[in-house]
Formats: C-alpha cells, sequence, structure tokens
C-alpha cells in the first residue's frame, strides 16, 4: 500500500498528547519569517531576496494564489497513491529538492544534511554546482537514494568536463542544466549589504575543491581565497552559449537532461529538439528578471507546446500542498521546492528538512483527497478556476 502522507497530522496530534508541539511552524509561509528571526540578515537576505523590485517573486506567489481549486465530491479517495513516474524513474510524490547553492549559510552540515533528509523521505535531491559540499561528500551520505546534479554550465570545459564525472561516478543520474543564470541579477537587498555567500566555506566548497578549477589559479584558495571567488564568479556559467551547444552536453552525458530557467513556448521547442528529455518551467524563484512572467502563468503554454515530448517540471513560489496541486492542475509532471526547504535546513537542520516535505506532501495528499483525487494523474485543468479578483 502507498504511504499515506496525510497520517503525519495524526502523528503530531499524537505527539501533542504527551505535550510535544512541532519545532517548526506546518505552514511553510511563516519559515521565512522565522529565519529571518534567528539567522543574520546577510545569509536571510540572500536566500529570501530576489531580483530588482522583487516583482516577479511577488507575482510567482499570486499567480498560484490567483488560481483555485474546485473540488469534487464522492469520488472514493479511502486509497490514495502519489507515486508518478518522472523521466523514467519512479517516484514516491511528484517533488524533488531545487538545486539551492552554497547552504553552508544556512547551516554547518549544508547539503549532506539537506541530502539525507531528501533520501529519508524518498525525495530527489537536486545538487547544486554551487554547493558547499564537495559532490563525492553527498552521494557518500546518498545510500542509493535519487540524485540528480545540477549543472552551472560553465565558461570553463574542463571545469564542466570535470562535473560531469565526478557526478557520474557519484551515481548522480539526471542533469539539470540551468539556463537562466549566465549573469547573476540585480539583487538590491545583497547589494545593498555588499553581500556575496561565496567566500563561505571557501577551502571546502565544491567548486573550490575542484581540480580543474583549481588548475586555473595563480595561487591556493587559501592562500588568495578572494581571486578564487572572483574566479568562480567570472566562469561559473557562460553569457556566450546558444542552443547548439547543447550538443556538447547531449554527446557527454547518458542519462536524462533537464533544462532548467524555460519560460517560452518556444524554447520549450528548441529544448526538444535539441534531444533533451525534460524542462524545469522556473524563473528561479525571482531571482533573474525582475518583471518576468509568473511561472505558473507560463506552464500552460510550455506544457500545450511540449507536454507530448518532454517531462514538464516546475518550480517558483511552491509554498503549499495546495500549490502542488495547482502546478499539476496546470500540466506539471512535478515540482521542485527551493527557499521553504533551505529554511528548513537553517533552522533545525536535516529534521527541519524532512519537517518540510512531510508538511508539504501531507497538505498536498489531503488537498488532492478532500478535491477528489486518489493520485495525481487525475488531476487537470478542469479543478481550477481562475479568481477574477
Ligand atoms: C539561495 C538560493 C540559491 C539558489 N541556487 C541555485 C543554484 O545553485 N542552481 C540553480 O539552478 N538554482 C538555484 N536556485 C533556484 C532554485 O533552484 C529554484 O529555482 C527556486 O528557488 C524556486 O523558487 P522558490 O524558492 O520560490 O521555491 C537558488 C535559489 C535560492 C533561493
Ligand atoms: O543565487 C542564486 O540564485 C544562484 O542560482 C546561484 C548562482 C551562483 C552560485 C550560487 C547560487
Amino acid at each position: 500500500m502507498a504511504r499515506h502522507w496525510a497520517d503525519f497530522q495524526y502523528e503530531i496530534y499524537l505527539n501533542g498528547m504527551t505535550g510535544a508541539v512541532p519545532r517548526l511552524p506546518t505552514d511553510l509561509t511563516r519559515l521565512e519569517e522565522l529565519t529571518e528571526q534567528r539567522l543574520g540578515p546577510g545569509p536571510v537576505g540572500y536566500v529570501a531576496g530576489s531580483a530588482g523590485d522583487g516583482s516577479t517573486a511577488r507575482a510567482n506567489r499570486a499567480a498560484l494564489e490567483r488560481r483555485r481549486i474546485v473540488p469534487r465530491m464522492l469520488r472514493d479517495v479511502q486509497e490514495r497513491d502519489l507515486s508518478v513516474e518522472v523521466l523514467g524513474r519512479a517516484l514516491p510524490a511528484p517533488l524533488a529538492l531545487a538545486p539551492v547553492g552554497v547552504l553552508s549559510i544556512m547551516h554547518p552540515e549544508a547539503e549532506s544534511a539537506a541530502a539525507r533528509a531528501a533520501a529519508a523521505q524518498g525525495v530527489p535531491f537536486i545538487l547544486s554546482s554551487a554547493s558547499s559540499t564537495p559532490i563525492e561528500r553527498v552521494a557518500e551520505v546518498m545510500g542509493d537514494a535519487e540524485r540528480w546534479f545540477q549543472l552551472y554550465w560553465s565558461k570553463d570545459l574542463e571545469v564542466t568536463r570535470s562535473f560531469l564525472g565526478r557526478a557520474k561516478s557519484g551515481g548522480f543520474s539526471v542533469l539539470v542544466v540551468t539556463l537562466d543564470t549566465p549573469l547573476l541579477a540585480w539583487r538590491p537587498r545583497d547589494l545593498d549589504q555588499a553581500y556575496l555567500p561565496f567566500l563561505h566555506g571557501v577551502g571546502t566548497a565544491n567548486y573550490f575543491t575542484d581540480p580543474a578549477f583549481r588548475a586555473g589559479l595563480a595561487k591556493p584558495v587559501h592562500e588568495d581565497p578572494n581571486a578564487a571567488v572572483m574566479r568562480f564568479v567570472g566562469l561559473f556559467a557562460d553569457p556566450g552559449k546558444t542552443w547548439p551547444d547543447l550538443a556538447f552536453l547531449r554527446e557527454n552525458w547518458d542519462g536524462p537532461i533537464v533544462l532548467k530557467g524555460v519560460l517560452h513556448p518556444d524554447d520549450a521547442r528548441l529544448a526538444a529538439d535539441a534531444g533533451m528529455d525534460g524542462v524545469v518551467v522556473s524563473n528561479h524563484g525571482g531571482r533573474q528578471v525582475a518583471g518576468s512572467i509568473a511561472a505558473a502563468d507560463a506552464l500552460p503554454g510550455v506544457v500545450r507546446a511540449v507536454g507530448d515530448r518532454l517531462a514538464v517540471l516546475f518550480d517558483s513560489g511552491v509554498r503549499t500542498g495546495a500549490d502542488v496541486f495547482k502546478a499539476l492542475a496546470l500540466g506539471a509532471r512535478a515540482v521542485l521546492l527551493g527557499r521553504p526547504y533551505a529554511y528548513g535546513l537553517g533552522l533545525d537542520g536535516q529534521a527541519g528538512v524532512e519537517h518540510v516535505i512531510r508538511c508539504l506532501l501531507a497538505e498536498f495528499d489531503l488537498t488532492l483527497a478532500l478535491s477528489g483525487h486518489a493520485g495525481p494523474a487525475t488531476v487537470g485543468p478542469a479543478d481550477l478556476v481562475e479568481d477574477p479578483a
């Protein structure tokens, strides 16, 4: 029998009989405020912040909130199964943890704690190229759990080759290539504090321990960490890349490749034509193009364009179980979760990330059941209306 994620609520109430209440809020929209109170302004500003005036991040939430679910009754929702097949993988629920860089600013155990949490709950972990922890150290704590690798497609071919080889050796099976960050956007919250997180734990972070990256430095990282950070900023991405360049990745990666940060239907078609396996409809959580289309508003057009050819995933603004439901109703196969798990990590390490996953999926399970669905397969556009307000 499939796991009933909704039972988490009774676990919480049962614990309550001995006087225990959850260590973190069960409404994940409250985590940001709590993190802000507990951690310094630099790290929280970096994670919570977004591009420009923040309008895209707000639009992401508004586009999800504007869509309302129309529940159906008497449809036998006793036995529910949240599992989905994505890119040939059986996932227990339509959820993966999004790639989030430099997690050591949130917690000393950084990506290792987040990866352990994902593995414990059976949710794929997408490791960022810009992680605070080397690929191999993360692989070590994941057993045989599902893990994907996010590539920042570097200007330096040797760095890219090195990452692809190390990710493959570490058992990372899906390559997620992020397209929407050829440059870091204008981020006033970080600029006002002159805060760049990349110096944090520089000696042990993924880039800074990579042999190909180090080979290009005039001095060892510990002797001139500022120069190492400037080399990183200069080469982690490549604004010169174009669609034909994808052939290199297709030839040098055996497994599925997913392009992250696609918003236009024509770009989704180009991804399919380039032999890619999936796209993530995402505006990077509103951190790149201030003023851009909300991710949920871009989703239906991409699904119409390539839904029969590619796995269409979604992120940017997912905070509740209802948001997961709405993304699926708009045509996504699964969603990625970003900031909320970073806050969970900052507030309570591995346990905090597990709390976030369990709350989101319990709420999603209940949303499904209460809306008349026994699983993701039957969810579709007919379940939603747009709030005229
Ligand atoms: C602090 C932070 C760091 C991020 N680092 C990366 C990264 O290294 N690679 C990447 O592809 N996306 C990165 N993202 C974007 C996320 O993968 C994801 O697209 C975004 O957080 C989703 O929006 P949400 O935070 O509203 O859930 C980062 C996001 C945040 C908040
Ligand atoms: O901050 C980000 O959103 C991001 O994607 C990033 C970019 C470079 C390094 C680490 C994270």
